[in-house]
């Protein structure tokens, strides 16, 4: 049996990732070894059986002996390992949720639904280093894979609305915590039926700007308001997490030297774990928009084309409706008054199943298959 080094699996992606490997029964296709940042020596989880002492995520020698590491631990950690353990001489297989390695060119973006056909002929090149995508763009080409894949798309603009987990755990309690706290300076005048709306709102405006509340994390307020920049600035204008959206979907899809343009704004709003996005899509020509949903719903098994009824959007296409789950639900698809080839959809999903983990787990099992 392969051994798998399994390293920060108790993070958020990771205890995602271990959910979905026992759902899958995945730890009896490996013999799994667990490693630690800050717990060497400690017992282990019981994921694949028994229990062993976790083993230090920083020492070469130990990682080397595993046939396939999967990492969830972070681009740092990937950063200070990786380049060593590859100059020890190890030829094992490194799977990374990390953004670190994406864009190199020995690495491939692992996205199987979509480009089972890049990594197919990666593996027989002998490319041993496969990265999930970015959370937005992994989501966008599970939505759009069908018009993708019969080359039928010129350009997309994808205006994100990101939830807080794409930030972090520690952000995601901000985010809770700020709502309480809201909730919690009009809590009496909510009680009162007769109160005044205007002066609820003066109150919980005052609430939200004022030092009290925590912002720690965001650096500004993120309940009962949006930031609308992820990530660090680019010379471009755009911020690192819109310049992912082309760079990272074009090498996924094996168009990088002729590229789609993909170019939109992303925000982040106080959703929990599923990320959403309105997309405008320039055709290469004018299909009937029945035509386009069946392009879409025919691609993978998670997509689900929404009909653009008000109801069935209002309790489908929402990301209380698709958390923990793997689901791509893709509506709002109609003409835009710009033309016949301009069309729009909506599509969300969680950012920590197929945005991050699930695609971890499907290439460990492409490589044991
Ligand atoms: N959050 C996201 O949406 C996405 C994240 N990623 C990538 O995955 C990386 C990890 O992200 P994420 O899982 O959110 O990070 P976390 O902060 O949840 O976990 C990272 C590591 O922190 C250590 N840690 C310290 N204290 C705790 C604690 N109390 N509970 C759990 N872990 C703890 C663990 O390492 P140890 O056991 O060694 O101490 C853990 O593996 C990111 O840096 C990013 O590169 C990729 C896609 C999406
Ligand atoms: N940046 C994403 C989450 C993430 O981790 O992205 P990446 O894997 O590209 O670093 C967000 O904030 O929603």
């Amino acid at each position: 049996m392969n051994k798998v080094g399994l390293v920060g699996w108790r993070g958020m992606v990771g205890s995602v990732l271990m959910h979905r490997m026992m759902e899958e029964n995945d730890f009896a296709h490996i013999d799994a070894h667990f490693f630690t940042t800050s717990q060497t020596g400690l017992l282990g989880p019981d994921f694949a059986g028994t229990a062993k002492p976790l083993q230090n995520a920083n020492d070469v020698k130990a990682l080397s002996e595993m046939d396939i590491i999967i990492s969830c631990q972070g681009g740092d950690y990937t950063k200070s390992v990786y380049p060593a353990l590859r100059e020890s001489g190890w030829e094992g297989y490194w799977i990374d949720a990390a953004s670190a390695l994406r864009m190199s060119s020995d690495s491939i973006i692992v996205l199987d639904p979509v480009n089972s056909d890049v990594i197919k002929q990666g593996l027989e090149q002998g490319v041993k280093t496969f990265v999930g995508g970015n959370c937005t763009v992994s989501l966008m080409l599970l939505a759009l894979g069908g018009l993708f894949e019969k080359d039928l798309v010129e350009w997309v603009s994808p205006m994100t609305y990101q939830a807080a987990s794409g930030a972090g755990a520690r952000n995601m309690r901000e985010l809770i915590t700020q709502m309480g706290d809201i909730h919690a300076s009009v809590a009496e005048l909510l009680n009162d039926p007769g109160s005044a709306i205007l002066e609820i709102d003066k109150l919980v405006a005052d609430k939200i700007k004022s030092d009290d509340l925590p912002t720690d994390q965001f650096g500004v307020p993120l309940a009962g308001s949006l930031i609308p920049w992820i990530d660090v600035p680019m010379e471009s204008g755009q911020s690192k997490e819109e310049w992912k959206a082309q760079v990272e979907a074009n090498k996924i899809l094996g168009s990088s030297k002729s590229p789609i343009p993909i170019d939109g704004l992303c925000v982040r709003i106080g959703a929990m774990r599923c990320h959403s996005q309105a997309m405008t899509i320039k055709l290469r020509k004018d299909l009937p928009v029945d035509e386009i949903e069946r392009i879409l719903a025919s691609h993978n098994d998670w997509v689900k084309v929404i009909p653009n009824d008000r109801d069935m959007t209002a309790q489908q296409l929402t990301p209380v409706n698709v958390t923990g789950t793997l689901d791509i639900p893709v509506g709002r698809i109609r003409k835009l008054s710009m033309g016949p080839e301009y069309i729009s959809a909506f599509t969300v999903g969680d950012q920590l199943l197929w945005g991050a983990a699930e695609p971890l787990r499907r290439m460990l099992r492409i490589i044991l298959d």
